[in-house]
């Protein structure tokens, strides 16, 4: 959890921030490139979950590649050191600016979401002459069994190209010369808890593989997306995403043909432990009801349990008081911003310090200026 000198160095630090633990990050760094070697996988980070300078260096070292949703994500990855051929480019809206700036970068593929996205690509690559790879991303109509906000995989969502659409998608290349289809992409959703969902996903994509087969299409590149959750619930009792059952899922039932490369693009399971949101209570304030611990952290600083009603466990850091229940709140003027009702904590005072765990994925990314709040710089441990 948090050693006393770390705590220690919290007190000095100007509220909130975020804190990462780096030798933790490192750890399920470490354990995903073993068995990325293990069964030749190949690992590109999402950037979205989080893209903290600091942190992309650290998983950069581990090897991996980087997986953007913007040209700004394209942009930072390159930046921080990532080679342009281990970089892949999704995302349903890329403006023409962004698809220029990745064909400039000769990025390794676009991971291209739709046919008119494939005809606008194919357009800007023959303006600098150049032979763009894509992997078409297909909707399976796989149900992630996760937070409807985050299922990316049924008919119902916008990512993807439907499989009803596949004919027009063949005929449709085979007009286009400055375009060359090299792998097939999927991406059903994130904080997916139940192992099962992804057998489930090789199945279909064993099908999908096999209709472009028969049709006398080489898939060079499978990409299987992200989606591995992690224990929002008990952090401290799994710090580290359950990578062994999910790429051992992977490596059996995906039907994978010779010197066909799999690729995966996981982001919260990386990063999401190793963050914490630090906060000070600012009030303690007894409402009708309940009492409310106003922290001086809020929605705009970590969005999750305002956009989501997700659960981030919370420590009182500084107090080993009698448990006392509160609805811990943030000093932003909205009534969803709210980490956590009924929270049983240690008896808490104005000044103590909590931490908002889980929160190293979609937590600084997804900060927000609202109120026109500051924003503190992060603090690491090795
Ligand atoms: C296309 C794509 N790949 C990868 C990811 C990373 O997902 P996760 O953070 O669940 O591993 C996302 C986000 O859900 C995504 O949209
Ligand atoms: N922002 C989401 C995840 C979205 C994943 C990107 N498709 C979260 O905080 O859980």
């Amino acid at each position: 959890m948090f050693r006393t000198s770390i705590i220690s160095e919290f007190k000095n630090r100007e509220t909130p921030f975020y804190y990462y633990d780096l030798a933790l990050l490192n750890d399920s760094l470490n354990q995903v490139k073993g068995l990325a070697e293990k069964y030749d996988f190949e690992i590109h980070y999402a950037i979205k979950a989080n893209s903290n300078e600091r942190i992309l260096a650290e998983i950069l070292k581990a090897g991996f590649g980087a997986d953007c949703v913007s040209g700004n994500e394209v942009k930072r990855a390159i930046e921080c050191g990532f080679a342009p051929e281990t970089v892949l480019f999704a995302g349903v809206g890329k403006t023409d600016k962004e698809i220029r700036y990745a064909l400039e970068q000769n990025i390794k593929a676009f991971n291209c979401e739709s046919i008119q996205e494939m005809e606008v690509i194919n357009e800007l690559a023959q303006e600098v002459s150049q032979t763009a790879e894509i992997s078409l991303r297909i909707n399976p109509n796989v149900d992630a069994k996760t937070h409807k906000y985050i299922t990316t995989g049924l008919d119902e969502n916008k990512f993807g190209i439907n499989q009803t659409d596949l004919p027009t998608v063949i005929e449709t290349l085979n007009g286009l010369s400055n375009i060359k289809l090299t792998g097939l992409h999927f991406h059903i959703g994130s904080q997916i808890m139940d192992m099962n969902v992804f057998k489930g996903l090789c199945l279909r994509v064993n099908e999908i593989e096999s209709w472009f087969s028969d049709r006398g299409i080489e898939i060079e590149h499978l990409n299987l997306g992200g989606g591995l959750g992690v224990n929002y619930l008990e952090p401290d009792a799994e710090p580290i995403a359950d990578f062994e059952t999910y790429f051992a899922i992977f490596a059996e039932f995906l039907r994978r043909k010779t010197n066909q490369k799999v690729h995966f693009e996981l982001g919260r399971s990386i990063v999401a432990q190793c963050g914490s949101l630090i906060s000070r209570v600012v009030f303690i304030k007894n409402g009708l009801n309940t009492n409310f611990a106003v922290v001086d952290a809020g929605m705009t600083e970590l969005m999750r349990p305002a956009l989501y009603q997700s659960y981030h466990h919370i420590n009182n850091l500084t107090s080993n008081g009698e448990p006392t229940s509160y609805d811990v709140v943030g000093p932003i003027c909205e009534s969803t911003d709210c980490f956590g009702k009924a929270i049983k904590l240690p008896e808490t005072k104005r000044g103590d310090l909590i931490a908002i765990r889980s929160a190293g994925a979609y937590g600084e990314v997804m900060m927000s200026r609202y109120n026109l709040r500051d924003q503190n710089e992060a603090f690491y441990s090795e």
